[in-house]
């Protein structure tokens, strides 16, 4: 478990993270999202103790981080934004170097480095220097830098970021294999990405948490949550009568030919009526469907609401 107490971190007048509150469960996998220079990666740094905080103070199963670091970082397993590593040298160099680094030896050594090469499909470029690698790679050899150990927790910085969508898939794919019991942390800018792979999602702005829950909770609120949308064949007709039908609180037109029609909380779905109406009326659509929420449009509320 991690525990969070009021956490800041400040560089000069500047504060980075504002007085942080977070407790972590095994079995969590977070999607830490928040826009540029939110905080993500300033939290992040402080979680695996290579930055120390202002104030306040982080606990890893009951452990201050401040008093006893070498017993905590062995529990944790860290990918920084962009997945450094030493570019010279080959995967399985650097692989043998960080599992000597965590302090393994002999057989053990060389049955995590295959274990690990396995798990994140390393084989094709166990040889090859880190310098010539794929984006994607680079990011896999990261990861299994980050997981060699095993470790309880994982931070990954922007795990994803820059990869083709195949590799964001098999990035994806791996997380949540590996999560059963342990505590993941990603930061990410792609809202997508926490309903795929995360059960919890956290939102950061200026240093602040302004959301903290579900991923669908994230998308039962917004605006768009159990609205219905119709997208017309070419530019939309007059919808005089859409803001007529019972239980219709607002339409919003998201472009020349498409609306959305939100609907009061106590309507379970507007569908019904709807389909109804544009029966009635005539009206040629496209497509008319449920929104389960914009995520998007949550994250910009949240996020501006904060800025303001
Ligand atoms: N070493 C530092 N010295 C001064 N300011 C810093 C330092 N590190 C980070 N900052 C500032 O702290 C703020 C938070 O940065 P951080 O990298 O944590 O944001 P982030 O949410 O990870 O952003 P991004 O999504 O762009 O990676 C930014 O304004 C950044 O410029």
């Amino acid at each position: 478990m991690i525990q969070i107490k009021s956490l800041i971190k400040r560089f000069g007048d500047f504060v980075a993270v504002d007085g942080l509150q977070l407790e972590v469960k095994p079995g969590d996998i977070v999607g830490f999202l928040g826009p540029n220079g939110a905080g993500k990666s300033t939290t992040m740094k402080m979680i695996t103790g290579f930055l120390p905080p202002s104030s306040g103070e982080i606990l890893i199963d009951g452990e201050s981080l401040a008093k006893a670091p070498i017993n905590i970082k062995k529990k944790i397993g860290y990918l920084p934004e962009g997945a450094p590593a030493y570019a010279d040298m080959t995967v399985l160099q650097f692989l043998h170097f960080i599992a000597q680094v965590r302090g393994f030896k002999g057989k053990e050594k060389n049955q995590r480095i295959k274990d690990v090469v396995e798990k994140v499909e390393l084989q094709q470029v166990l040889n090859r220097p880190i310098e010539n690698l794929s984006k994607g790679f680079k990011r896999r050899v990261g990861l299994a830098q980050a997981i060699i150990h095993d470790p309880l927790i994982l931070i990954l910085d922007e795990p994803t970021d820059g990869l083709d969508p195949n590799q964001k898939h098999q990035v994806r794919k791996l997380i949540q294999n590996l999560s059963k019991d342990k505590i993941v942390i990603i930061s990410t800018h792609i809202l997508e990405e926490v309903t795929a792979v995360c059960n919890r999602a956290v939102i950061i702005a200026n240093g602040k948490k302004v959301f903290d829950g579900t991923p669908k909770e994230l998308q039962q609120s917004s605006q768009f949550h159990n609205a219905v949308t119709i997208e017309f064949e070419g530019d939309k007709p007059d919808i005089s009568q859409l803001k007529l039908a019972p239980g219709v609180t607002e339409i919003i037109e998201r472009d020349s030919h498409t609306v959305s029609v939100i609907g009061h909380e106590s309507y379970e779905s507007l569908f019904p009526q709807i389909m109804d109406l544009v029966h009635l009326q005539g009206w040629h659509i496209k497509a008319m469907y449920n929104e389960v929420g914009q995520l998007d449009d949550v994250f910009r509320s949240l996020t501006k609401e904060e800025a303001a």
